[in-house]
């Protein structure tokens, strides 16, 4: 049932912009013929006033060059940009109204009373993975070139084939404490809007909905869709994937072939949101909406964790059992604390100082070149991701894929950690494992043995520092695996799978590489823009 978080028209649709972006036309303005883009770039060539700066603007085949005019009586210089590339351009939109300050750079009795808003994003200098949406208004005093221009930049960008055009978007109403609804509609709904993109929504009513939701898709809103968006938490994002790998690996091969078409995204709105920050380097929901707008993709692990009950979960982030999961079972009694409900069941959790036994089984990853490579934008370790149907199989089936032996290890354990991405939070901004990649098909393994109330607690203490490669510390081993295997003995604790309890605590996972594709290109580290 689609809700109304933004204004929607009779037939169900959002009406995201009744601006020149629903008008596009399906031709490209800009074909690959020289003569014609020669023709196109003299033709679409202006003097615009751009905060404050005269300059002059022309439309080329990949984007829009912008030379500011000389002025060195300047003293207050903005740093405006060079090139706006189409596809970092959400859209634009013919604008009247020009900022008063503006006016500066033509004569007073000349306003420029019109303009063309080109909305795109800007990336923080420190952190050029963190981006924020920016719309540069190149003011004129021309109704019918700014129209013109808008009408250029539209098409142009209409033609970049990678761009979503329609997404359901599913949201929980309670993520976050109710932070998703307002993410949605302050954050994440304008910069999908401001590119033209069509978004059905759906409110969440209970727990697991959100996997109902996608699971049922029909065919006809399989094909309609180019994606799915979570708005929420982790447990979110995790049921949306549970959701899709169950249309995968149904008896439906049409329907399983369309699923394997749609891109995943998460809009962080929840109370940790590791998902999204492994994804991105950042929690900023506008960085997430602005990554599936622009039509980011990416291959992404997923890890199938199936239990003793015949049950199983997808995960993209973790499987922890003793301490974390100790900590979520007493964390959820206090669900009404919002985020700080974590720190206080940790701090409880710890001082019980609880161990529990089990025999953990796991088949160890072979030997890589690029092991201490960091993840990031282009990763070469993450290029040699598993093919669409490979992938499909390891998530069909509960058994490992691979023929590797098994090592078993047998003791009392604090904390057993399955790792599958890098699992950055506000905690630990690194993330938990530091060498850990979107789609290696690798997790790390983290096992820390029986150790005094202390030892853990310094174990924790590190883990924003350098994450959980502690090689230094006697009773933490961490190794690189494909599967893990654990069967409890005596007490047992709880499985956490990605800030979700398991019903049964002897547990199978493995790795599906490179197994759905999400709205992502990885984590930029470094870019022209920044330097
Ligand atoms: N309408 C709903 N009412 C109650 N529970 C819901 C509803 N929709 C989803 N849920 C459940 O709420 C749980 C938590 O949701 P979500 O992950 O979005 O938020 P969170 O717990 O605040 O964030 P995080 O997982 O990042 O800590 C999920 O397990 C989901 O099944």
């Amino acid at each position: 049932m689609a809700h109304s978080l933004v204004p929607e028209d009779s037939s169900g649709w959002r009406s995201p912009s009744q601006d020149t972006m629903l008008l596009r036309k399906g031709r490209p303005t800009f074909g690959s013929d020289p003569d014609l883009e020669a023709g196109l770039a003299s033709a679409s060539s202006a003097t615009f006033c751009l905060n404050g700066r005269r300059v002059e603007a022309q439309i080329t085949k990949s984007g829009i060059t912008l030379t500011q005019a000389p002025a060195r009586w300047l003293i207050w210089r903005s740093r405006l940009p060079s090139f706006l590339p189409f596809h970092e351009i959400l859209g634009a939109a013919a604008s009247k109204r020009a900022l008063p300050w503006q006016w500066c750079c033509w004569a007073a009795w000349r306003p420029p009373a019109h303009g063309i808003d080109v909305h795109t994003f800007r990336r923080k200098r420190r952190k050029p993975c963190l981006w924020s949406p920016v719309a540069w208004r190149l003011a004129c005093q021309d109704e019918e070139v700014a129209k013109q221009w808008a009408a250029d930049i539209n098409e142009a960008v209409s033609d970049i084939s990678c761009r979503p055009r329609t997404l359901l978007v599913i949201v929980n109403p309670w993520g976050g404490c109710g932070r998703a609804r307002r993410v949605w509609a302050g954050e994440a709904y304008p910069v999908l809007s401001q590119a033209g993109v069509r978004c059905v929504v759906v409110d969440t009513r209970h727990p697991l909905h959100a996997k109902d939701i996608v699971a049922a898709l029909p065919m006809h809103e399989l094909e309609l869709y180019d994606g799915i968006l979570a708005v929420g938490g982790d447990g979110l994002f995790q049921e949306v994937l549970d959701g899709a790998a169950a249309l995968r690996c149904g008896a439906d091969a049409q329907r399983a072939a369309a699923a394997a078409q749609l891109r995943l995204g998460h809009i962080p709105g929840g109370s940790t949101d590791a998902a999204a920050y492994s994804m991105h380097g950042t929690r900023s929901a506008a960085c997430a909406a602005l990554h599936a707008a622009l039509g980011d993709s990416t291959p992404l692990d997923v890890m199938r964790v199936d239990t003793g009950d015949g049950s199983h979960r997808m995960s993209v982030c973790y499987a922890t059992y003793g301490y974390m999961g100790d900590l979520l079972h007493t964390s959820e009694a206090m669900r009404w604390l919002g985020e700080s409900r974590y720190p206080l069941a940790g701090a409880l959790t710890l001082f019980r100082g609880r161990s529990y036994g089990a025999r953990v089984s796991y088949q160890s990853a072979a030997p890589d070149a690029l092991k201490a490579m960091c993840c990031q934008h282009q990763c070469q370790r993450c290029s040699v991701s598993a093919s669409a149907s490979h992938a499909s199989l390891g998530l069909h089936s509960p058994a490992a894929v691979t023929e590797a032996p098994w090592t078993t290890v047998e003791g009392r354990f604090k904390s057993i950690m399955a790792i599958v991405t890098s699992c950055r939070s506000d905690m630990s901004p690194e993330g938990l494992s530091r060498n850990a990649h979107l789609a290696d098909g690798r997790l790390h393994l983290v096992l820390v043995h029986q150790c005094s109330i202390l030892e853990y607690l310094k174990f924790l203490s590190l883990i924003p520092t350098c994450g959980i490669n502690m090689e230094h510390l006697p009773y933490v081993k961490v190794v690189e695996a494909t599967a893990v295997k654990v069967q409890p003995l005596g007490e047992e604790s709880h499985w956490n799978v990605d800030g979700e309890l398991m019903p049964h605590n002897e547990v199978a996972a493995h790795v599906c590489q490179g197994a759905v594709q999400v709205f992502s290109r990885g984590i930029e580290v470094g870019h022209p823009d920044c330097a």
